[in-house]
């Protein structure tokens, strides 16, 4: 089995760094406050004293007046959601085409719709492979979906085999399928749906929930994943990191905590490893609401942000 080693060769990264504010995936609209949230942490700063080349390109607003329409399967704000995530997707792939590995804060878990697209079709070769760290699968469409959040649908527009069974805009072609769901793995998972657990079963995609973790071990899990992705030149990595796949205890700023959850360590481990496989050019840190629970809450969440963000361009130096 081939395994990703240390990487001990410091590498300076040409990084740049976009904001999402976008609240309208859920209703707890105070995730629009994210990206300031965690740019305050100072992460920039560090970054550059670490030796990397950033540009932070500001923040991607929404435009105002975009209807709230419910989708055709009753996805709350269908409109807003891909009218954003299309603008989003653009200012992603001007990032990828500086040749630059691109860092979207968010923001809630719908902008993976437009960061994913932007990382896909702004890097050359068009083959993205993509590690989903989450609580949640994310997977549903309108149709399955209980609550309408679109949140909680992003990839159903990212994968090919669930092409047809999104709802587009009238008259939109976006967004296209960015990767097969064998380009896809997910760790962390411990409140899926059921018809999303069966799209899970049903694809075959590889998933690791906690309770797997707890029987082979976290390095096993990633390390599993890592073999399966096979990150490779032409083959770039994105990682959409959701910061409710830490547990509450760690990071408990954020819109749908779930209990029995990583250790920021864990988390760290994670993209650590994913960073060092050299092939990461992708990164999403989302659904960080600095507007849930107490300020000092709001603090160990960005703090446990900065350190994610850190790790997966940072790494190991010397
Ligand atoms: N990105 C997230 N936090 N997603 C939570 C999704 C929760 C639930 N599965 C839903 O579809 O609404
Ligand atoms: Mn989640
Ligand atoms: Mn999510």
């Amino acid at each position: 089995m081939l395994r990703y080693g240390r990487s001990k060769i410091f590498q300076q990264f040409r990084i740049g760094v976009l904001g999402a504010p976008f609240n309208q995936g859920q209703t707890k609209l105070g995730v629009k406050d994210g990206p300031q949230t965690i740019r305050n942490t100072g992460f920039i700063k560090k970054l550059e004293e670490l030796g990397h080349d950033v540009v932070d390109a500001g923040d991607v607003q929404p435009d105002d007046g975009v209807d709230g329409e419910t989708g055709p399967s009753g996805e709350k704000n269908h409109r807003r959601v891909l009218t954003y995530n299309q603008k989003l997707s653009e200012a992603v792939r001007k990032i990828r085409e500086d040749h630059r590995m691109c860092i979207t804060l968010g923001g809630d878990h719908s902008i993976a719709i437009g960061s994913v697209s932007g990382h896909c079709i702004g890097t050359p070769h068009k083959q993205l492979i993509v590690l989903w760290v989450d609580a949640h699968a994310d997977i549903n469409t309108g149709r399955t979906s209980p609550t309408g959040n679109m949140h909680g649908m992003p990839i159903s527009f990212l994968v090919q085999e669930l092409k047809h069974k999104i709802n587009r805009l009238p008259g939109s072609e976006w967004p296209q399928p960015s990767f097969e769901v064998k380009h896809l793995a997910y760790i962390g998972l411990r409140d899926v749906d059921t018809l999303e657990q069966k799209y899970l079963d049903d694809m075959g995609i590889l998933h690791f929930g906690m309770r797997d973790l707890d029987k082979i071990g976290l390095s096993e899990a990633v390390a599993r994943c890592l073999d399966h992705l096979q990150p490779t030149e032409s083959r770039s990595l994105h990682v959409s990191f959701d910061i409710d796949v830490l547990d509450p205890f760690e990071a408990p700023s954020t819109g749908t905590p779930v209990r029995g959850g990583l250790s920021l360590r864990e988390g760290l481990s994670i993209v650590e490893e994913a960073r060092n496989t050299g092939r990461l050019r992708g990164f999403d840190l989302v659904e960080v609401n600095p507007t849930l629970g107490t300020v000092k809450d709001a603090a160990l969440t960005a703090e446990a942000a900065k350190a994610i963000i850190l790790s997966a361009t940072a790494g190991v130096r010397g």
